[in-house]
């Protein structure tokens, strides 16, 4: 967080304070409505007029908050419930003496969830071999770092690449290494557009042209692949759609349905959308703006430690597919990708149906939450997996 002092004349009138949210904040009224007047609005068309009056400005990724947003407000605060920054200028807040906040790591493993929901669909259909395969992490930050962990858990070859971090225990290499040698590429940097390793593109036309019989996952941001060069590979036969994954696309919402039309799994900018991690960012958010403005912490909702009522059953013995049933029970990622599909390629792409299913998204539970008990003789090899995949096991 950036210019954490409080200014005076938002300090003196904490109680009249105006709070402008994004209405898709997790807990929004529970955590912010005591703290002063609080507006709640749909992100993505947040105006300048909305927040003229605001002293505190509450986003998620979808609101670009910027000079032309807030050069006429009396903002003093912004804070996004997100891992991503991208969509903050954060050079022109830092300018402007106006303290800002996300939420580093708060939705992490629910990306991680989803990538492991998303190799197991492509398991079911041959095109991932969990005992043979290299997946490549690019990005060893809150996501990365734990994918790997729980890949290594699992005991899945894993390489990284990330030119800012030393992760211990994972071979690093450069971006090209790691395309010549992975078997899965899964994306998780942020985006960047400036810098010694920008992001924007890091997969272009010739890197891609590169993955022949690879996998290709991304849940990081959009741009950092060129889904325009992605769609021409596939359609001329040089890149194998069955095996893409895309959670984040460019042009958000107005992602390229031919692109969507082809690929594997298509998803809605949902993987981090976990209950936990939602509820996670927020409660992020309310702590950085207590510390902002000198009060008692918001009173956190005991929640994100609440596990299922339901005990799933598993049996011992059935290796890979034990665990494979186990995910899609917990996660059914098939499912958000026929919402997807169904949504923007079969209705007559209704506008902002991208948003709406991201609206109305379905209250997924992160693994850690799910209670689960192995039955039938003793079976180190599954249990040891069921662990790594942060499911609680009952005796
Ligand atoms: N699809 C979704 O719902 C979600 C997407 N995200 C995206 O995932 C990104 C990663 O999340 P975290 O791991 O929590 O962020 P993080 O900031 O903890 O880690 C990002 C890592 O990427 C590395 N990196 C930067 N430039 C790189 C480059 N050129 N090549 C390789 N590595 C590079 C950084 O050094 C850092 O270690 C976020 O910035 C966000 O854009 C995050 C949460 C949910
Ligand atoms: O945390 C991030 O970074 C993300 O990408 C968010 O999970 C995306 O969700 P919204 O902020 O767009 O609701």
């Amino acid at each position: 967080m950036s210019g954490l002092s409080v200014s005076g004349r938002v300090k003196d009138d904490i109680k009249g304070m105006k709070i402008v949210a994004d209405e898709n904040l997790s807990l929004v009224r529970e955590l912010f409505g005591s703290m002063g007047e609080l507006v709640c609005l749909p992100g993505r068309s947040m105006r300048p007029e909305d927040v003229r009056e605001a002293d505190i400005l509450l986003v998620r990724s979808v609101t670009r908050v910027n000079a032309t947003l807030l050069a006429s407000s009396r903002v003093r605060f912004v804070g996004s419930a997100t891992i991503g920054t991208d969509h903050l200028d954060t050079a022109w807040l830092d300018g402007q003496g106006i303290a800002w906040t996300s939420a580093p790591g708060c939705n992490a493993m629910s990306v991680v969830e989803y990538v492991i929901a998303a190799l197991f669909e492509l398991w079911a259909r041959g095109d991932v071999d969990w005992d043979r395969q290299v997946m490549g992490i690019v990005g060893l930050g809150n996501v990365g770092a734990r994918l790997a962990v729980v890949l290594q858990r699992l005991g899945v070859r894993v390489l990284g690449c990330d030119p800012f971090v030393d992760l211990e225990g994972v071979e690093q290499v450069d971006i090209d290494t790691l395309l010549d040698r992975a078997d899965v590429v899964s994306l998780h940097t942020p985006l960047t557009h400036a810098g010694p390793h920008p992001t924007f593109h890091l997969l272009d036309r010739s890197r891609l042209a590169r993955f022949a019989g690879k996998v290709l996952i991304n849940s990081g941001r959009g741009p950092v692949v060129d889904n325009a060069a992605l769609l021409a590979l596939i359609v001329s036969g040089c890149f194998d759609p069955g095996k893409v994954v895309l959670d984040v696309w460019e042009k958000e919402p107005d992602l390229d349905r031919a692109l969507l039309a082809k690929i594997r799994i298509g998803t809605p900018h949902i993987a981090g959308y976990s209950q936990e991690g939602k509820w996670r960012g927020s409660l992020m958010v309310a702590e950085a703006l207590s510390n902002f403005l000198g009060t008692a912490p918001p009173e956190a909702p005991a929640l994100t430690g609440r596990a299922l009522s339901e005990v799933k059953i598993v049996e011992s013995g059935q290796g890979w597919s034990g665990l494979a049933s186990l995910v899609k029970a917990f996660y059914p990622i098939s499912r958000d990708d026929a919402d997807l599909r169904r949504e923007l390629l079969e209705r007559d792409m209704l506008p902002g149906a991208f948003d709406a299913l991201r609206k109305g998204y379905w209250p997924r539970r992160e693994f850690s939450s799910g209670r689960v008990r192995l039955v039938g003789v003793e079976d180190p090899w599954l249990k040891e997996r069921m662990l790594a995949l942060n499911f609680r096991l009952e005796a």
